[in-house]
C-alpha cells in the first residue's frame, strides 16, 4: 500500500520566516505561500531531491494544529505524508485494520491538489499519518 514519502510537515507560526531559513542555510527551492482555509492551515513548501518538507502556520480560529503549536511554541515535526495508489481502497483497509481515520472519513482535496487523509497519530506510534493519493 506505501508510496513514496511525499512530504514531512513541520508546523510553525510563520511558515513563510522558516522556509526562508532554509533558503538561507541550504538554498533550498522554495513556494510561494498557499492558503487553504478549508484545512486551517498555510503551507509553504521547500522542495528536496526525493520528498518535500511542508511548513504549516495556523490560519483561522479554528485550525487543527494551534493546540500542536500552544504545546510546542517554537515548532515542531507534525505529519508525515505518504503517497498510496488508491486512497479509498487503503482507507477501508486502515479501518478494516483498526486505525482511525480522522475527520469524517472522506477525503479532501490537500495542498497538491490531490485527494488526501488523515490517521490519529497514537494508532502509529505517536506520529501523525497524512495519505494523499498519488
Ligand atoms: C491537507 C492540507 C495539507 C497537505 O499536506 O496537503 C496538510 O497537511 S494540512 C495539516 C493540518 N491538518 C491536520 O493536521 C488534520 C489532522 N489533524 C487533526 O485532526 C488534529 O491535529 C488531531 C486530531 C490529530 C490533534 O488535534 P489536537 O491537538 O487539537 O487534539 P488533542 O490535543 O486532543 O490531541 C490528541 C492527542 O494527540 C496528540 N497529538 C496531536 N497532534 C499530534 C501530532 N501532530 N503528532 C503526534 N501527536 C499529536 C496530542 O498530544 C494528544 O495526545 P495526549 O497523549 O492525549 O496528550
Ligand atoms: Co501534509
Amino acid at each position: 500500500m506505501l508510496g513514496r514519502l511525499n512530504h514531512v510537515a513541520i508546523a510553525v507560526k510563520d511558515a513563510e520566516k522558516a522556509a526562508k531559513i532554509y533558503g538561507a542555510a541550504f538554498g533550498a527551492e522554495i513556494s510561494s505561500a498557499l492558503p487553504l482555509p478549508e484545512h486551517g492551515v498555510i503551507t509553504v513548501f521547500v522542495t528536496l531531491p526525493n520528498t518535500k518538507i511542508e511548513f504549516i502556520q495556523p490560519l483561522g480560529d479554528t485550525s487543527p494544529i494551534a493546540k500542536f503549536l500552544e504545546r510546542n511554541a517554537d515548532g515542531g515535526i507534525h505529519h508525515v505524508c505518504y503517497e498510496v495508489a488508491d486512497i479509498i481502497a487503503s482507507r477501508d483497509t486502515l479501518i478494516k485494520e483498526g486505525a482511525r481515520v480522522l475527520g469524517d472519513g472522506q477525503p479532501k482535496i490537500g495542498a497538491h491538489g490531490k485527494p488526501v487523509l488523515f490517521l490519529h497519530p497514537k494508532d502509529f506510534s505517536g506520529a501523525l499519518v497524512e495519505i494523499e493519493q498519488a
